[in-house]
């Protein structure tokens, strides 16, 4: 069987057929980094690097592009809010984003292009709009440019909608246009936002659209065609049927395969920024294990909806500890072995169709429970081919605990807590030892020292437990 992905644009899932045999090109849209990482954010991250994953075990050479929106009236907005310059505030977020790619255990992308370094490659695709007719610079002075939605016939075919039925776009400054649907390919610089933000252009100075960049750099680093374009589902219209308009109105075929992963929401609602509801990822990882937030996420399929709960959150952690459980008794049982190069039938099959992953979770399950029949005879034959299918399979989903980035990390975290530990202990000794000549004040404060370290003390008959305080998860920019 070869692999089958669900395509946006026709509605059908449809054979894998790369457009160069042996490669694959993926885009998928990044941040916007005005703020900090949430869960609906690092999801799409997940998805996309799992699909990653399953190309290049699958035998293909993978390049994978995700921007990175630094320059938006988002951007200007917060950063304006803060005090600090609008690159500033990008660039801190940008390093945030990084640093949640890195502690979920998504590779970074083949490369990562900014729209700030991609200025001249925009303007010339809207040279060539404006030459074939499809765009027109605003005739009242602005500096806006916009597409020509009605002089594309073909506009609606991504999100299945007639040019006829379609809104007005929610571009931030309506000018001069001559019909509300279209949309802004590049902004006129305007009053009050930093000279900075704007870059010189045959009709002004402006900023880019945020439509624009993403068709700029997925043609300068994946060419005219290519396989996959990616992002979550609220981006199909009108990011990314903008996207198709443009691209397509210059000349270029534009990505094959639509794929769009289903949005993480909280009481039926958009996980936003803008909507206040969000789970920092920053938070949500001092709740669970970063490797259990992501199989949390791995476990559902990116075609589902992520009701985000932390009681979810919670069992999904649960059922990952039988999984990393089963590895460590067998690892140790059988002294170690190798991730399997081959994998289980079905578990392939599961990640053929559509990326099935919660079919492929459920193999994986299946073979943890009949390993674990196994472990209390000891080392053997049967348990160690069970060991080495598990860990092939966490591989693929990138939850192997005994590969990168994990492994190193398990052990450095091992040093650490042993340490602490360490020292935690001695202090309760002391507090103990206060307690005992009726020193009260002096065994209130070092309680009070510990808790605002984040240090939880519980005085149990078997003696003093300490644990680290849970964080409000859903605090955050
Ligand atoms: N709740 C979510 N669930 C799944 N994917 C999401 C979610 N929110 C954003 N994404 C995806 O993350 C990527 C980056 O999004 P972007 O920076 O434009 O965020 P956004 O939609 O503006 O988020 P917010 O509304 O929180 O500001 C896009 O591919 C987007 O589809
Ligand atoms: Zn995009």
């Amino acid at each position: 069987m070869t692999l089958r992905l669900y395509d946006t644009a026709t509605a059908t899932v449809r054979d894998f057929v790369p457009v160069h045999p042996g490669k694959v090109g993926i885009y998928h849209c990044g941040l916007t980094v005005q703020g900090a990482p949430h869960v609906g954010h690092i999801y799409k991250e997940v998805v996309f690097d799992v699909l990653r994953r399953w190309f290049e075990r699958s035998g293909y050479q993978v390049t994978v592009i995700a921007n990175v929106t630094d320059i938006d009236d988002k951007i200007l907005a917060k950063s304006a809010e803060r005090g600090v310059e609008w690159w500033a505030h990008a660039y801190e977020f940008e390093r945030e984003l990084h640093w949640a790619y890195d502690v979920l255990g998504c590779r970074p992308p083949t490369y990562e292009p900014r729209a700030t370094g991609h200025i001249p490659e925009m303007l010339e695709m809207i040279d060539q709009l404006i030459e074939a007719g499809h765009a027109y610079v605003a005739p009242d002075g602005s500096g806006d440019v916009y597409f020509d939605v009605k002089s594309w016939p073909a506009y609606g075919a991504l999100s299945h909608q007639k040019i006829a039925d379609m809104e007005a776009a929610e571009d931030a400054d309506p000018r001069g246009k001559r019909d509300p649907r279209d949309f802004a390919l590049w902004k006129g610089y305007t009053e009050g936002t930093p000279r900075t933000a704007s870059w010189p252009t045959p009709w002004g100075r402006g900023r880019p659209g945020w439509h624009l960049e993403c068709s700029a750099m997925a043609g300068k680093y994946l060419g005219e065609e290519f396989d996959i374009h990616g992002g979550g589902l609220d981006l199909r219209f009108p990011h990314h049927e903008n996207e198709l308009a443009q691209s397509t109105a210059v000349g270029q075929k534009f990505a094959r395969t639509w794929m769009h992963n289903a949005l993480v929401t909280t009481a039926g609602e958009k996980m936003s920024k803008s909507m206040g509801n969000s789970a920092v990822v920053r938070n949500v990882v001092e709740r669970v294990r970063p490797i259990e937030l992501r199989y949390y996420l791995v476990q559902s399929h990116y075609r589902s909806v992520v009701e985000f709960s932390f009681e979810a959150l919670d069992e999904a952690a649960k059922s990952f500890q039988r999984v990393d459980g089963f590895v460590a008794r067998a690892t140790e049982v059988t002294g170690g072995v190798a991730p399997s190069a081959e994998l289980p039938a079905d578990f392939v099959a599961a990640m053929d169709d559509d990326l099935g992953t919660p079919a492929a979770v459920a193999v994986l399950h299946n073979t943890v429970r009949d390993g674990n029949k196994l472990v209390a005879d000891g080392d053997s034959a049967a348990l160690r081919e069970a060991l080495a299918a598990v860990r092939g399979m966490l591989g693929v989903l990138g939850l192997d605990p005994l590969a990168e980035p994990w492994a190193s990390r398990a052990a450095a975290g091992d040093e650490l807590t042993e340490v602490v530990d360490g020292l935690v202990k001695a202090l309760l000794e002391q507090r103990q030892a206060a307690r005992a000549r009726k020193d009260y004040a002096a065994s209130d404060a070092i309680r009070d020292r510990l808790k605002a370290l984040g240090v939880v003390v519980e005085d149990t008959p078997q003696g003093s437990r300490w644990t680290l305080a849970a964080p409000n998860p859903t605090e955050g920019i």
